[in-house]
């Protein structure tokens, strides 16, 4: 095997020509083989195996630095930079990220996971190259999709200060992971198709041509100025015109055609962007057919492209999705937003009914908040549907342009909580303290799937901000008799005893239940509470349960700063209460990747660490 004379960075570059083709054939056969078993982001990177291949073969690492967009598709990347063993642990706790990681190899440049960030890094390394004096060579790597994020804009208007090479390469497959959106999007993909670059040529031509007196000697300056008209009019001319050169488009699965390119882009003294197509999925026939299915894929069988496990209950997109598709129905003024994520938040069954009330926006959770406080400001109900952590960009127009004006804004806010596999970057663990400070915010989690679709009916008939939370996964349809009706700033007593009380917020209710459990098998009596509301605290419930009980323990997925624990505390002591309280919530810190037990395991708010954290408190309490 080809693939077996790589065994680090740069070995690529002994590999002979003739034999590149059949090395991509092995590495797309291995990321198949791998992710089938482990799961992980096959599309995106079987699209840029030939891309990877030739920058690695152009320039030399680590010296060199290459900052991935998103950072998903990096897996060529980690293969050709000798990490070819860490595929046996994709994803898994204590294995190989599927993102790019710093502390993984000096071969990674700069961490990402959120979209849209490469450009701006990379100016940065390249700047900083500038101002050192050095002569390496800086390669941020972007996907169309990404280019709909706001930063990199931001970047690029930037980039024209910069006096040394720096190549950004704009991986164009057509594709976010949803359809792509926009009008840039539109305009890149007239270009990428012959037929679509020759109308538009011939479209110029023929305006210029119809200009009196001057259209003829129009196109004769332009074809004289720029090597062919073609330079002049494909994106190069946007790109150009903010003071970056322009090549391509190429072949993205070109080897030789790429190679040309950056050798070319080397030339160029200042900012290049090498616009290159590719398609997702290349080379795997499920993958190429289903995109947005396999932009993200679970274990799958290779021969039929078929999950592995069959998903047997509902998670909370689908319950969310169900209960959007509803609302729809009966409230005209309900409106869905989403920053590109149609499949993964569930709004592709409310797109598909109510086409004209659903707003893809692209990658741009900014955006997208700023525009559902004007649709709110026109009177509309607008439901941002949103992941917890591709929220955190936002956090300035939910105050600026939502809060402050009390506008109805209601964010459905996804995987919320540890998600996985995806690790540090993706993990939801802020939401309730970010959107806690926020005055005017109103914050709820659901406990169980009915308890969502009863706050969803809650949310659109409130009367300001508001934001629900639910974590990536099944939906708990445990609890199902306890369903009282929603009222603004109320918790819900589940099971009322003595002794110790369990505050819980969300999907820790679940947990909750499994730790009252074991108290009671202990002996102990154990209140447990719903705390629908993070924000408004129901006060008066809190007092009472605080002079009834001899320990409070709060329970949250969320970090413990600016948590629900903190709230609770801080209101404990503004009425001087006695009551001892535990906080039990995840730690001011990072979480990698891995199962979700594990890692609530490894952060201790699994049930057998809350309960032993438990029992040696009281035990100390009550001796
Ligand atoms: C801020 C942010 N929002 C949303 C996402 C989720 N996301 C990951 S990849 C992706 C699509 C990226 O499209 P593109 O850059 O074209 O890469 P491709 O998958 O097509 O290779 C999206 C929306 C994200 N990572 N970061
Ligand atoms: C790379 C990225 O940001 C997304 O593809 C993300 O991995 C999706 O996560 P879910 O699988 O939870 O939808
Ligand atoms: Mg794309």
């Amino acid at each position: 095997m080809i693939l077996d004379k790589i065994q680090k960075e740069n070995d690529i570059q002994n590999i002979e020509k003739e034999d590149l083709p059949q090395l991509a054939g092995e590495i797309r056969e291995f990321l198949i083989q791998k992710i089938s078993e482990n799961g992980g982001h096959l599309g995106s990177n079987l699209g840029v195996v030939e891309l990877t291949m030739a920058l690695h073969l152009s320039f030399h690492l680590p010296e060199d630095k290459m900052i991935w967009d998103v950072g998903h598709q990096s897996y060529t990347h980690k293969l050709l930079t000798g990490r070819r063993d860490g595929f046996d642990t994709l994803r898994k706790y204590g294995g190989m990220s599927g993102f790019p990681k710093r502390k993984e190899s000096p071969c990674d440049a700069f961490d990402t996971g959120h979209s849209s960030t490469s450009i701006s890094a990379g100016l940065g390394l390249a700047m900083a190259s500038q101002l050192k004096g050095e002569d390496n060579y800086v390669i941020s790597v972007i996907g169309d999709g990404s280019l709909t994020g706001g930063m990199a804009w931001e970047a690029l208007n930037n980039a024209s200060r910069l006096k040394r090479n720096y190549i950004i390469v704009l991986n164009d497959n057509n594709m976010s992971i949803a359809e792509n959106v926009g009008g840039f999007s539109e305009y890149l993909n007239q270009i990428r198709t012959k037929e679509g670059y020759q109308n538009l040529k011939a479209g110029v031509e023929n305006t210029l041509s119809r200009l009196p007196g001057r259209g003829e000697q129009l196109i004769r300056g332009i074809r004289k100025t720029k090597n062919s008209i073609k330079q002049f009019f494909v994106p190069g001319m946007l790109f150009e015109e903010m003071g970056l050169t322009y090549l391509g488009p190429y072949d993205g699965h070109n080897i030789d055609q790429l190679t040309r390119a950056f050798r070319e882009a080397k030339q160029v003294n200042g900012a290049v962007l090498v616009h290159v197509c590719t398609q997702k999925g290349q080379g795997y026939e499920p993958a190429m057919r289903h995109p947005a299915r396999f932009h993200g894929a679970e274990p799958f069988v290779i021969e039929t492209g078929l999950p592995k496990k069959k998903r047997v209950k509902a998670n909370y997109t689908d319950i969310f999705s169900t209960v959007m598709r509803k609302m729809g129905d009966r409230e005209p003024n309900v409106v869905a937003v989403t920053a590109a994520m149609p499949d993964g938040t569930g709004l592709k069954r409310f797109r598909n009914m109510f086409p004209d009330r659903f707003f893809d926006v692209g990658i741009a959770e900014q955006h997208a908040v700023t525009f559902a406080a004007g649709l709110a400001a026109a009177g509309l109900k607008p439901v941002v549907a949103v992941y917890s952590s591709f929220l955190q960009r936002a956090y300035d127009q939910v105050i600026h342009d939502v809060c402050i004006q009390n506008l109805p804004v209601i964010f459905a806010i996804d995987r919320a909580g540890l998600v996985g596999s995806d690790g540090e970057t993706h993990q939801g663990i802020f939401d309730l303290s970010y959107m806690s400070s926020i005055p005017n915010m109103c914050v709820m989690a659901p406990k169980n799937k009915w308890e969502l679709s009863d706050m969803m009916k809650f949310a659109v008939h409130y009367d300001g901000p508001i934001s629900l939370r639910y974590p990536r996964g099944e939906a708990y349809d445990g609890l199902a008799r306890f369903r009282t009706p929603i009222e603004y700033g109320k918790w819900e007593t589940i099971y009322d005893e003595n002794e110790i009380a369990l505050l819980a917020v969300g999907s820790m209710v679940k947990t909750a239940v499994e730790v009252r459990d074991r108290l009671r098998e202990m002996g102990y009596g154990c209140t447990l509470v719903n705390a629908r509301f993070v924000k408004p605290l129901d006060q008066e419930m809190l007092r009472t349960v605080q002079s009834e009980h001899n320990l409070l323990v709060t329970m949250e997925e969320n970090v413990k700063a600016g948590g629900f624990g903190e709230a609770v505390l801080e209101y404990l002591n503004e009425i001087k209460s006695k009551t001892r309280m535990i906080s039990i919530a995840l730690p001011d810190d990072y979480v990698e990747h891995g199962n979700v037990d594990l890692l609530k395991q490894e952060c201790g708010i699994d049930a057998e660490s809350i309960v032993k954290k438990i029992v040696i408190e009281y035990i100390g309490l009550t001796k």
